[in-house]
């Protein structure tokens, strides 16, 4: 049996995804008092989470904290307790809810809610990328540029990022880059370069297929030009694990990179579902074990 979690922090975003969270509180509440636990509650302003949350995890004893939103609540909160020993929970509430589907939690409130009290903790590596923490995956180039659009506007889930995808996929113009990584030079263009700890995106497309969350290194997947012939083809792969099998992608596994943009000063780099512009070159170093995740235990023989 797992030691049991009494004191439970949830960090609960209230425009996360699009859903309706109005009975939330009073649902994870009711939960974990029927079941012996206190339940605190954390909201999320969009200003200063961080360092707020850092302070009020600071005061307060907790035995795990839980997000309750989207990557980018599952980021801050994984920040505010990675090189610690406090466990980070995951209640999904985003629109596309990334590493919980990564390490297997169930996508459902009621049954996400169960890791409370039937859980066992897996110790993750995270990454620094040009200085800002990151769990699970990182990207320059179009999907960069379409997470920033998502964020600028005010419709929120899943479908509102296919039309911007679709919307500014045909004018897109790819980027040159030079990477070095403690084992390799590259340099080319590219479509898009995703800087992966984990394997799949929220929207469930692999780009870094086999790949483990706890290995101690991470992979530079890169997706170069293409025809539009060639897109149908490229998205099947993506969609079924085969993203090495395409004249168009490559993966540089590594433990640390450097990414430079020729010409520019600055990059736009989407980061766990958050877009930030960061100076170029943009660094990229892997920080092993260094988040524990309470996962489903092992299905019973
Ligand atoms: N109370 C709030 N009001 C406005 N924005 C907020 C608030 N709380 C958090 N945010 C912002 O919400 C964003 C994080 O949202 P989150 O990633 O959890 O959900 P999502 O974007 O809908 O889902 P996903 O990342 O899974 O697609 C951050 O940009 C954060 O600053």
């Amino acid at each position: 049996m797992p030691a049991q979690l009494r004191h439970l922090l949830f960090v609960l975003n209230p425009i996360s995804g699009d859903v309706d969270k109005t009975d939330l509180e009073a649902t994870i509440a009711a939960y974990c008092t029927e079941r012996g636990r206190t339940a605190s509650f954390f909201h999320t302003t969009g200003q200063q989470d961080l360092a707020q949350l850092q302070q009020h995890l600071g005061r307060h004893p907790y035995d795990a904290v839980f997000a309750a939103g989207g990557d980018g609540t599952v980021s801050l909160v994984a920040e505010a307790v990675s090189g610690s020993s406090l466990p980070l929970g995951i209640i999904p509430l985003g629109s596309g809810n990334g590493l919980s589907k990564d390490v297997g939690i169930p996508q459902e409130v009621t049954a996400a809610l169960r890791l409370t009290w039937d859980y066992t903790i897996r110790t993750l590596d995270t990454l620094r990328v040009g200085g800002l923490f990151a769990a699970h995956l990182a990207d320059i180039g179009f999907n960069a540029l379409i997470v920033q659009k998502f964020d600028q506007g005010n419709a929120r889930g899943p479908g509102a990022y296919v039309r911007i995808a679709t919307q500014e996929y045909a004018a897109y113009q790819p980027a040159a880059y030079h990477i070095e990584t403690d084992r390799e030079t590259w340099t080319g263009e590219a479509f898009m370069l995703t800087i992966a700890n984990a394997t799949t995106f929220g929207s469930n497309v692999v780009i870094n297929p086999h790949s483990q969350l706890d290995d101690g290194q991470f992979e530079l997947c890169l997706i170069a030009p293409f025809p539009n012939t060639a897109a149908p083809g490229l998205l099947y792969r993506l969609y079924t694990s085969d993203f090495d099998d395409s004249d168009y992608t490559r993966r540089l596994p590594c433990r640390w990179a450097r990414i430079t943009v020729p010409g520019a000063t600055e990059v736009l780099v989407q980061v766990d579902g958050e877009p930030h512009q960061l100076p170029t070159p943009v660094e990229v170093h892997i920080q092993p074990g260094s988040l524990r995740v309470l996962v489903p235990p092992p299905a019973a023989a």
